[in-house]
């Protein structure tokens, strides 16, 4: 029985450098964005665990006996180290009415959401009925993160509720932060979420979903960055939309293709990443423009690289050579193919906001300044 309602949240992110490199081992510099994910759950009718995905259109409600039944056969998995296997979703799938293979975002969060559920009560015990409500300021598969943050709000939600972690939200209290050993637990449950979302994730995403903050990530080893100075940059979200499971099967296959043309290419972005880590922590809190140009370098010689990895799109190469117009670097951020660019803005630039647009503030981790396009 859940008798309290309440709610989750955790922050999209920008990946600096390291985008696809990640995915095989190489560093990653992340960043998280003030734009959030949120997740209310309230006491359900008696039985009942319903679920609301306002984003993505979904609004489903399953009886927990029938979930009981469902989770005998997954359970022999409920161990957060083990990935989701392919006999575990596909008898998700047949349950939810989901097609063999479907790759629409309601199905692939409705998948998450079913498999983090029962993987979860098989560890730990059963989901009380609630009903649980995701939502999101993050626009959908654009690079953010989202499929990251919304897995870390469903990890900490369903762990709250089968008691594996406590409700650090005490009376009278308006927000609350759990301790490092159960955020631990969070990122590794959010991990096998991104797995159903993402197929073959890295984990930066969800660990700088839990963590929030600046970090380099590498092979599941997290190192929060340890001088971050007041950077600015420009978000552009080209609207093109995009799969991150659809790109990074993409990029394998192309390593596999031509192994020794690629493995270089991801040699060189884990030394950007690298690079691009020390230039940020020998920096002075406030930068000077002199301390711009090799920042700027980086971002050209990424964007370069992820062409080659087969992740670019024309939608960036525009935003690319408009803001070279005007003498600004861009580069893609997450997984490319569309999506979000970023654009490194030297200190006081003269910018002009075109009509529509809006200058939000966007500076969770004393780092990014940004524009972005209206909705
Ligand atoms: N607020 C949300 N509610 C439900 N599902 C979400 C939400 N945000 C993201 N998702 C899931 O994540 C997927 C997008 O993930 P992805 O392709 O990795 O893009 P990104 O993480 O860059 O936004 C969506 O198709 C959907 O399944
Ligand atoms: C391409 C990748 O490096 C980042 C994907 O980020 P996003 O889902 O596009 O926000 C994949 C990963 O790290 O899991
Ligand atoms: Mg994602």
């Amino acid at each position: 029985m859940w008798a309290r309602e309440l709610a989750v949240s955790a922050p999209g992110k920008v990946i600096l450098h390291g985008e696809h490199a990640v995915v095989l081992g190489k560093v990653a510099l992340a960043v998280a964005l003030d734009l959030r994910t949120f997740l209310r759950l309230r006491p359900g009718a008696e039985g009942r665990l319903s679920v609301s995905l306002p984003g993505v259109g979904v609004r489903r409600s399953w009886d927990t006996p029938s979930l009981r039944a469902l989770r005998g056969r997954i359970a022999a998995d409920g161990d957060e180290s083990k990935s989701p296997s392919i006999e575990q979703l596909d008898a998700l799938r047949e349950f939810a009415g989901i097609a063999a293979g479907a790759s629409a975002p309601d199905s692939l969060a409705t998948l998450a959401f079913l498999y983090m559920c029962l993987a979860v009560s098989a560890k730990y015990g059963d989901v009380p009925s609630v009903d649980i409500v995701v939502w999101s300021e993050l626009p959908t598969g654009a690079g953010l993160g989202s499929s990251a943050a919304y897995a870390v709000c469903l990890a900490a939600a369903l762990l709250m509720l089968c008691g594996a972690i406590s409700c650090p939200l005490q009376e009278g209290q308006s927000t609350a932060r759990w301790t490092e050993e159960e955020l631990t637990l969070i990122n590794s449950w959010a991990f096998r979420g991104e797995q159903v979302i993402h197929g073959n994730p890295s984990g930066v995403d969800n660990a700088v979903g839990t963590w929030g903050g600046a970090l380099r990530y590498q092979a599941g080893k997290i190192t929060p960055l340890k001088r971050v100075p007041t950077l600015r940059i420009l978000l552009t979200n080209t609207k093109v939309p995009r799969s991150t499971k659809v790109l990074v099967a993409g990029v394998k296959e192309k390593i596999l293709k031509f192994p020794a043309i690629m493995n270089p290419v991801l040699d060189s972005i884990d030394a950007i990443s690298q690079e691009c880590q020390s230039v940020l922590e020998a920096m002075p809190a406030n930068p000077s423009p002199e301390h711009y140009p090799v920042l700027e370098e980086f971002f050209d010689i990424n964007q370069h690289h992820l062409n080659v990895l087969g992740v670019g799109h024309p939608s960036l190469d525009r935003l690319c050579q408009v803001t070279a117009s005007h003498s600004l670097h861009s580069k893609l951020t997450g997984a490319g193919g569309g999506g979000c660019g970023i654009t490194l803005l030297p200190p006081d630039p003269v910018i002009l906001i075109p009509p529509g647009c809006r200058a939000p503030a966007l500076s969770p981790a004393h780092f990014l300044g940004a524009l972005q396009e209206n909705p």
